[in-house]
């Protein structure tokens, strides 16, 4: 076959290069011989007979025009934009201003047309040889005529030499009358020569690419570990969380295969997870939560997700969000409103509580049991500054020293046996901005004493078992019913801690000297259990009432309000004399626990409080006693098995065991028996020993 005649003009030698580059590519070669030229030298050159002049635009054609004969055709050819760098324009920030530069007017403007069509949203400044340069411009796009662009343009962006397009290609065989055209293999050569650009020829596919952009970079930001690889192994997404639990040094890791990439533990652990399973594995002596999900594109398995992070993770983010929600328990109860009172001393103290509850003072509150401490303390707390902030209260006599000790510094991980791996913040911590209520601050170890005398001095903690020295800031509220000058006394209470405290006292009378308290309260508490238990309020007898106030109630107004509860489970019209336990001599049992009927969850209370070695040890002396046994000989007992309780902390434990109905503790020095259910809860303790 005779090959045709096609010779390719263009503006520059690197246009006319590539075109002829793609031609061959294509496989043209079979059908044409080409002449190369640019517009420069076609003076110089007599084109071969019968040849058809390609131009690579209209400004060539006008060009080359006067200087070939007038019968030569010429074919203006259409090229479309190289895309494989449009990559580059689409990460330019929207509307950003942009130069054009190509070596021809004409060029400039169809390419920033070609640009806009294709969904390019920067704004375009068309630029050539003589044209006027804007000002402020920094960024440069050229096809392929990097030489034209000015000095000032810091970042350029070439392009590459626009190819031809399709359509001329095919113009070309037609001119020539060449009507067996190897379609099939033309554009598939076609398609090759413009290699992995063809995927990005629309608009949607930019949106995609633009879409796929934005979610790398999503996914890239989370915190879980994310892999994708196909159905062979290779990598199509890798986050940087996944090349850091991975420990992987490689760079450019698409493409390449996990297999190459992982760990082989990492992919055992893989292969062992079910599809579309999420699981805990341990890799190298490390507990990662793992997922894995099949990828399906088109209803054909794709290849698969792997998403994974490290246990240890979840669990601190657990234990971040306990700390939290059980933060937002840590708020003050009461306010001065509810405070009642009528007696001139309470409404005295309730004048100085408000006005001392505007300072940052240490407060120290004393006052016999159940005087109301707690309930001042609180109201200070909601009438000072810090009101919004948390209100965290400890009683000193309801914690073993060594859990006392991390439950108000908290500890380090591992700090001892049992410790969270990851440690625990402690109260003073918890209470950082905001008020820390020390009740029965008299219960406090010599050791308790030393560590929160260094606190108060320098305002910052050390957990236990940790170096580093956390600073807090938190309003101190102590309170006791013990008699701390005594204490002193018998070098029992730190004097130094005791002025640090003492900088503010209020001292809350027992109800017994504030009689005219009774009444108001009385009515406070009808009122409040009555609605609780939808029941109408009874009324006093003339006796009851005199009995109500000529008692001398030892456990103040905790005393009173049990009285009260009990009192509105057995009465219905009205509350005579004999109803009063006082009177009477029942004793009854107070409901303020809140019990658990089974066993299980009782001593999982006790446990939690770490007091059931002292609970079943209370629980077992009663039991060996014939008699009822006091407090002193009880404290004697513990001892023996090296339990050393403090009175108050004593008294404390009784309540409890009185409250779940385990023991029963009599007036006065008659000390405490155990009951049938303190008896059924040993041998049940027994019995799953
Ligand atoms: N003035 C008051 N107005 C209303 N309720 C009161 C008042 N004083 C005390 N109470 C109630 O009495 C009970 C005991 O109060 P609180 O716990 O504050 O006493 P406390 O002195 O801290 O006791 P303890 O020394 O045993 O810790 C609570 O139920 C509280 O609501």
């Amino acid at each position: 076959m005779v090959k045709k005649q096609l010779a390719v003009i263009g503006y520059g030698q690197s246009t006319v290069k590539t075109i002829i580059d793609q031609l061959y590519e294509i496989g043209m070669d079979d059908y044409f011989e080409f002449t190369a030229l640019t517009i420069d030298k076609l003076l110089d050159r007599t084109l071969p007979k019968d040849v058809l002049v390609l131009v690579t635009s209209r400004v060539l054609q006008a060009m080359a025009k006067p200087y070939l004969p007038k019968e030569t055709p010429i074919l203006v050819a259409k090229r479309m934009i190289n895309y494989a760098n449009i990559r580059q324009l689409l990460e330019l920030p929207d509307q950003m201003d942009v130069l054009l530069v190509s070596n021809m007017k004409e060029a400039a403007h169809e390419i920033k047309d070609v640009l806009i069509e294709a969904g390019i949203n920067l704004n375009f400044f068309p630029y050539y040889p003589n044209a006027d340069l804007p000002k402020n411009i920094r960024v440069a796009i050229t096809p392929g005529d990097k030489e034209q662009v000015p000095e000032t343009i810091d970042h350029v962006i070439d392009m590459g030499v626009r190819l031809l397009d399709i359509s001329t290609i095919i113009e070309v065989f037609h001119h020539f009358g060449i009507t067996d055209l190897p379609y099939h293999r033309l554009t598939t050569r076609y398609l090759h020569s413009l290699l992995s650009v063809t995927v990005q020829l629309n608009e949607e596919i930019f949106m995609t690419k633009m879409l796929r952009n934005s979610l790398e970079e999503i996914v890239d930001n989370v915190d879980e570990a994310v892999i994708v690889y196909n159905e062979e192994g290779i990598v199509h997404f890798i986050n940087h969380k996944a090349i850091k639990l991975l420990e992987i040094k490689e760079e450019q890791l698409v493409g390449k295969s996990i297999h190459h990439i992982a760990k082989p533990s990492f992919l055992e652990a893989v292969k062992s997870i079910k599809n579309a399973y999420d699981v805990f594995k341990e890799i190298d002596q490390v507990t990662y939560y793992m997922q894995k999900k099949p990828i399906e594109i088109d209803q054909q398995p794709f290849g698969t997700l792997v998403m994974f992070r490290e246990a240890n993770e979840i669990q601190r983010l657990e234990h971040r969000y306990r700390d939290q929600s059980k933060r937002k328990n840590f708020v003050s109860k009461y306010s001065f409103d509810d405070m009642v009172a009528t007696s001139g001393s309470i409404m005295h103290l309730k004048v100085i509580a408000r006005k001392l509850a505007k300072s940052d003072s240490t407060i120290l509150i004393l006052g016999e049991t159940g005087t109301g401490k707690e309930v001042l303390a609180q109201s200070i707390h909601h009438a000072s500054p810090r009101a919004y902030l948390p209100f965290v209260g400890v009683n000193f006599s309801s914690f073993s020293e060594s859990l006392l000790e991390s439950e108000l510094f908290g500890y380090e991980g591992g700090a001892f046996t049992g410790a969270r791996k990851n440690g625990k913040s402690g109260l003073f911590e918890q209470a950082h901005k905001g008020t820390l209520f020390l009740d029965e601050i008299g219960d406090a170890s010599g050791a308790i004493q030393q560590r929160l005398l260094r606190v108060l001095q320098e305002k910052e903690i050390m957990r236990v078992g940790g170096e580093q020295v956390i600073p807090v800031d938190v309003r101190i509220i102590a309170a006791t019913n013990r008699n701390l000058e005594e204490m002193m006394e018998e070098g029992s209470f730190r004097k130094d801690l005791f002025y640090r405290l003492n900088i503010l006292p209020l001292y809350l009378p027992p109800l017994r000297e504030r009689k005219e308290d009774i009444e108001v309260l009385t009515e406070l508490f009808i009122q409040e259990v009555c609605q609780h238990l939808h029941r109408e309020p009874p009324y006093f007898t003339s006796r009851a009432k005199k009995e109500m106030v000529n008692y001398h109630w030892p456990g103040n107004v905790r005393e009173l309000h049990n009285v009260i509860e009990y009192l509105m489970h057995i009465v219905e019209e009205y509350i005579d004399a004999e109803h009063l336990p006082f009177v009477s001599g029942s004793n009854f049992v107070n409901n303020t626990m809140g019990r658990r009927p089974d066993f299980e969850g009782l001593l999982d209370e006790f446990r939690e409080k770490n007091f059931l070695t002292e609970m079943t040890s209370i629980l077992e002396f009663l039991n060996m006693s014939k008699n009822c046994a006091g407090r002193p000989a009880l404290l004697k007992g513990l001892s023996e098995k090296q339990l050393h309780l403090t009175d108050q902390q004593l008294r404390y434990r009784q309540q409890i065991l009185r409250d779940f109905n385990l023991i029963e503790m009599h007036r006065g020095r008659k000390g405490s028996t155990i009951t049938q259910r303190g008896k059924e809860l040993l041998s049940y303790m027994k019995s799953v020993q």
